[in-house]
């Protein structure tokens, strides 16, 4: 939901302004980071992802971070997207990839911190290191180790 959010990377605080809106190149011009949401019971919802991200690589937004976010991972049972198929999408920018749960908070906090630290390391930020990005494989995505985490409360 849209409002500020903080998260704490390396100590220091990093505040979030999110809007929630159905995306407009009108709205996404000047943001420093795009986040794309389908839901993993909504097959068209993760079409439409797709279509999201030609019209977003289209419309200039070279520099700005993407994030991918399969959301509704308590809802396993009704799953109609597997996470393979985010996995296998074109790897623009190397977009990230979760598996949330507004619900549970699943992946949320992981998800935030990690746009985050991406748009700090891009513009040149304070944060330490040699600047790559983490493998992929230190995502934690909502797979069948740990649906335990997402079930329904
Ligand atoms: N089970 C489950 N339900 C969720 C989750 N996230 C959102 N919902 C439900 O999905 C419905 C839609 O949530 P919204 O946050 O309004 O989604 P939206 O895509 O912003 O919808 P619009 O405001 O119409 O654009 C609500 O009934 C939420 O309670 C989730 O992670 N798990």
């Amino acid at each position: 939901s849209p409002g500020i959010r903080t998260v704490d990377i390396e100590g220091k605080k990093i505040k979030l302004q999110v809007w929630d809106t159905t995306i407009s190149t009108a709205y996404y011009r000047g943001a420093m980071g795009i986040i794309l949401v389908y839901d993993i019971m909504d097959e068209k919802s993760f079409e439409n992802i797709q279509n999201w991200m030609k019209s977003i690589k289209e419309n200039g937004s070279a520099g700005v971070e993407h994030l991918l976010l399969g959301n509704k991972c308590d809802m396993e049972a009704k799953r109609k997207v597997q996470k393979e198929q985010a996995d296998k999408l074109p790897p623009e920018q190397g977009i990230r990839f979760f598996e949330t749960s507004a619900k549970s908070s699943r992946n949320v906090d992981e998800a935030f911190s990690s746009l985050a630290q991406d748009i700090l390391l891009k513009s040149g930020g304070r944060r330490s290191g040699n600047g790559n990005k983490p493998p992929s494989t230190d995502l934690k995505t909502c797979d069948k180790k740990n649906t335990s985490k997402c079930s329904l409360g």
